[in-house]
C-alpha cells in the first residue's frame, strides 16, 4: 500500500482474545474473532445474541468503525448482524461486541476464535446542525422511494 497507514490501537479485554486481522493486503475490514472462552454458543434459527469480540480499540479520532457481516457466513448460514453495520464510536473504549442473528434454517454454533464480522474504519463528518426555515433547492427535490421508476 502506498498511502500512509494510520495505526488502530487495540488492547485486550480478555487474554485468550484473537486481535482484528486483515486477511488480504488491502481488505476493507479487518475480521473480528468471537471470544468465548467459556464455551461456543449455538443461535437456534431466528435467534439473536451480543457476542464479545475480547477487544477494545481506539478508532482513530475523525473516523468510525463499521461491524458488518461477513459473506461467506452470510451465504452459507444465513448468518447476520442484527443492526448492520453496527457502529463504533471513535469515542468508546468499551469491549466490541456483535449483534448476531442467524437467518437461517438450521442452529448455528459460534466457536471461540470463529471469525463473526468485520470491522472498517471510515471517515466521518461532524456537522454542526442548525435549524432553517427552508434547505436549499435541489433536483431531487422530495421525490423519493422509488420516483425515478424502476
Ligand atoms: O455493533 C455494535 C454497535 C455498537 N457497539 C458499541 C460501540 C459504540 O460506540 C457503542 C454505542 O453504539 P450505538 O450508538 O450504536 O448504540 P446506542 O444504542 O445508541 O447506545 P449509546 O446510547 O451508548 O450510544 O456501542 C458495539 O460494540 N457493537
Ligand atoms: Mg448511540
Amino acid at each position: 500500500m502506498s498511502h500512509v497507514q494510520p495505526t488502530l490501537l487495540v488492547r485486550k479485554v480478555h487474554p485468550q482474545a484473537e486481535l482484528p486481522r486483515r486477511m488480504s493486503a488491502e481488505a476493507a475490514g479487518m475480521d473480528l474473532a468471537a471470544c468465548l472462552p467459556d464455551g461456543p454458543v449455538e443461535l437456534a434459527p431466528g435467534e439473536r445474541r451480543l457476542i464479545p469480540t475480547g477487544v477494545a480499540v481506539a478508532i482513530p479520532s475523525g473516523h468510525e468503525g463499521q461491524v458488518r457481516p461477513r459473506s461467506g457466513l452470510a451465504l452459507r448460514h444465513g448468518l447476520s448482524i442484527v443492526n448492520a453495520p453496527g457502529t463504533i464510536d471513535a469515542d468508546y473504549r468499551g469491549e466490541l461486541k456483535v449483534i448476531l442473528v442467524n437467518l437461517g434454517a438450521a442452529p448455528f454454533v459460534v466457536a471461540h476464535g470463529e471469525r463473526i464480522a468485520q470491522l472498517v474504519v471510515a471517515p466521518v463528518v461532524f456537522p454542526a446542525v442548525v435549524e432553517v426555515q427552508d434547505l436549499p433547492a435541489a433536483a431531487r427535490g422530495d421525490g423519493g422511494f422509488g420516483s425515478t421508476g424502476v
